[in-house]
């Protein structure tokens, strides 16, 4: 039995891919590698090119019939940069994801596990986002998920595909195991910045203290790596009882992982301190132009559909990150 996995040289698909090998599903990879990388795909059935490539997507299925479904997380992910090139973030979130749906359906490929952002909801008045939130996607980077989300709708009802979108917030970690993490050697999210402040041995700059949290910092729901794909393996694994095939119901379920109650900017400094045990400084600075207050995801149908919740804690995300970021550097990846 096998999984194809688009994106599956990335943080996440490569994770993902982890996952199902550990469990006796062989992954298929399939990444363009434009931010990919090539050695998170060792020892695993690989296809280079892009997810738009129809002759090649039809190569994939005849040379593994036996895929049972696809968990696509091939997409670009920089808020900032969707807003500097929406052309380029459209064309391969959107575009893309049309086409890519438009090959599997061609080959009789109907169960597709989608990577989608729990950043298009808009909080409630404590934070929290629910799969009944209203959506209100702020950026061109969560405008094209939602936007991917909506045309998959169209071709569950139309063609009979069926689609379990997976709406998260902030992957960090790493395999535990650090055959993967982020390709990335210069992560500019508030845990890179950490790791990269503590290496220098400056102080890490919080950026937004006037916030109404807890503490005054923005909040985000961040999350282990592997917990995330695991939800992505059981969403596999359960997928017809979940969503039906044709004619009960509408083919889509839209499920939403998280931990339920969040980390402040504050939080994840005290928690980088406590792992590596010495005076890490932070110093407060005025929010970043765009930033938001954030939200945390309640997980309660992911409890309910999926039987999962969070494994890991914060700690351990920061302490496999750590290691991740130091294995980089022995092994000097670029
Ligand atoms: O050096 C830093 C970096 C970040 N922050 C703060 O930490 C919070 C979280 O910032 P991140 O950059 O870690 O996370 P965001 O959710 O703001 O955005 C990140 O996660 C998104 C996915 O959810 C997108 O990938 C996006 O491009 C990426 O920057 C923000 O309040 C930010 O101001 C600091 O205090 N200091």
């Amino acid at each position: 039995m096998k999984v194809l996995i688009t994106g599956g040289a990335g943080f996440i698909g490569s994770t993902i891919a982890s996952v199902f090998a550990e469990r006796g599903v062989t992954p298929v990879v399939l990444d363009s590698l434009v931010t990919g990388r090539q050695e998170f795909t060792d020892g695993k059935i690989f296809y280079q090119g892009d997810i738009g490539d129809g002759d090649l997507v039809d190569q994939i299925f005849q040379d593994h019939p036996d895929i049972i479904a696809t968990v696509h997380c091939a997409a670009l992910i920089v808020v900032p940069d969707s807003m500097a090139d929406p052309l380029r973030y459209y064309r391969v979130n959107l575009t893309r994801t049309l086409d890519l749906a438009g090959h599997l359906i061609r080959n009789d490929c109907m169960r597709m596990i989608f990577a989608s952002t729990a950043g298009m909801y808009r909080p409630e008045p404590d934070l929290s986002v629910t799969e009944t939130s209203v959506l209100e996607p702020q950026n061109p980077y969560t405008r094209s998920k939602m936007m991917a989300e909506l045309l998959l709708q169209d071709f569950c009802k139309a063609y009979g595909l069926r689609v379990i979108s997976l709406r998260y917030l902030n992957p960090i970690g790493a395999d535990p195991q650090l055959r993967t993490g982020l390709q990335n050697s210069k992560p500019t999210h508030a845990l890179g910045k950490m790791i990269e402040c503590h290496g220098l041995g400056v102080p890490f700059t919080i950026t937004g203290v006037d916030w109404e949290t807890r503490d005054g910092t923005a909040i985000r729901d961040y999350i282990h790596v592997w917990d995330i794909a695991r939800a992505f393996y059981e969403a596999t694994a359960r997928f017809d009882s979940i969503v039906p095939p044709r004619g009960e119901g509408s083919g889509y379920e839209v499920i939403n992982l998280g931990t339920g109650d969040g980390t402040t900017v504050r939080e994840l400094v005290e928690a980088f301190r406590e792992v590596v045990g010495d005076g890490f400084r932070a110093a407060d600075a005025p929010a970043r132009p765009g930033d938001v207050v954030g939200a945390f995801v309640n997980p309660a149908k992911a409890s309910a559909l999926l039987g999962w919740k969070p494994e890991y804690t914060i700690e351990d995300a920061i302490r496999h990150s750590l290691q991740w970021a130091e294995r980089r550097r022995e092994t000097d990846l670029a």
